[in-house]
């Protein structure tokens, strides 16, 4: 059965890093004889220069009928200067809220052989393992937003069910793993926050009281992620605080452009994109490192597409190309993107 992919480059280092992961993803699916289409898509800041619009109609019903989207990255300095509708941002948050990709999971995961590169002591980062369950299509992202001469407003709502669902996809996370749930809110300030920690303890009280249930001031959290990161197993937090909190998570890795994310709905299907952005400081120079997508395309293989073996598979070959040394400079190495996604491709 084919199964299809729609793929959308975006903007800055999209196209690169797009471009590179999918030479992973094809010698993977001729080992592993996988039977893929491939349908690219304009999307992001290239879709407003061309259409005028950066989520276009015929994108959203490509990514609708499709078996897995794979993204790149949207943006760039000379899109920001446009109405709030045109935004190659506002196209993410509307495909996001079209496909319903409510849980973006966003894996954290010491590489032994990247910790010389962090800024931390040795031995800081042993044993750090964390899933950010990142709620995605609701919070202040989505709220109503108004401006006047001198005020500007950004509704933040949430409502039960929203946190329900995100909270669910926390405890069956936490039942594959440690059993461990840390909810992140700021619920000494906000009204949003004073809900979620309710709803958070009742459905983990009543649905998982086998999974241990802790709750963290956001400002806190920003501070133990440093200070004692392998203290965390899941951590399910709300859409702006899971983006923020995430960047800072790489950091523990070693890049930005190391980490995936997988962003998953009830059904339909999944999105699988780098957590960083267009980077457009870099872009055009071959310097954007690669693995942040090829991990993506790995975590799609597992999550969306039930390709377990073909994603260990990338995995292994990520590990072992970074035990080389065969990187981009991020991470000390001396590769293009071109070559250090070869690097991958031809270790898997
Ligand atoms: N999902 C998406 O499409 C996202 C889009 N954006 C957009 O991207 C644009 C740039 O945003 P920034 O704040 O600069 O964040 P960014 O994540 O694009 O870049 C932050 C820093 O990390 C570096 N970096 C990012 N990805 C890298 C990679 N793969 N390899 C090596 N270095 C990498 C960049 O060079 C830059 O110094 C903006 O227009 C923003 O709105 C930002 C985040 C997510
Ligand atoms: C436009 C932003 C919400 C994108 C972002 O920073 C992210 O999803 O990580
Ligand atoms: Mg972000």
């Amino acid at each position: 059965m084919t199964r299809r992919i729609v793929r959308m480059a975006g903007d800055g280092i999209g196209p690169e890093i797009m471009t590179a992961a999918g030479r992973v993803l094809d010698a993977a699916a001729e080992k592993f004889r996988l039977d893929l289409s491939f349908q690219d898509c304009l999307f992001g800041g290239v879709a407003v220069d061309e259409t005028g619009t950066p989520f276009p109609a015929d994108t959203e019903s490509a990514c609708k009928a499709a078996d897995a989207v794979l993204l790149g990255a949207v943006g760039g300095p000379q899109y920001d200067s446009l109405p709030p509708e045109q935004r190659p941002e506002k196209g993410l948050l509307a495909m996001r809220k079209a496909l319903g990709v409510y849980a973006n999971i966003r894996p954290v995961r010491n590489i032994p052989a990247l910790a010389g590169r962090t800024a931390f002591r040795d031995g800081h980062l042993d044993g750090v393992d964390i899933v950010v369950i990142r709620e995605l299509t609701g919070g202040i992202y989505f709220g109503a937003k108004d401006r006047g001469d001198d005020w500007a407003t950004d509704e933040c709502r949430y409502t039960t069910s929203e946190i329900e669902r995100i909270v669910r996809r926390a405890g069956d996370m936490a039942r594959q793993r440690k059993g461990r749930v840390t909810s992140v809110d700021k619920s000494n300030v906000l009204m949003t926050s004073k809900l979620w920690r309710e709803v958070t303890t009742r459905v983990m009280a009543e649905e998982y009281p086998d999974v241990t249930l802790d709750h963290m001031l956001v400002d806190a959290m920003a501070m133990k992620l440093i200070s004692s990161p392998a203290d965390f197993d899941v951590i399910v937090t709300e859409n702006m605080f899971g983006d923020i909190l995430t960047d800072e998570a790489s950091m523990l890795v070693g890049s930005i452009g190391v980490l995936p994310s997988a962003s998953m709905g009830d059904d339909g299907p999944g999105v699988f994109e780098p957590i960083h952005g267009s980077a457009p400081d870099i872009a055009g120079q071959g310097k954007a490192n690669p693995i942040g997508m090829i991990a993506s395309i790995a975590m799609m293989l597992e999550t969306g597409l039930g390709e377990p073996e073909t994603a260990a598979a990338i995995t292994a070959a990520i590990d072992a190309a970074i035990e080389a040394g065969d990187v981009t400079g991020d991470l000390g190495g001396a590769l293009s993107t071109d070559a250090a996604a070869d690097a991958i491709a031809r270790r898997v």
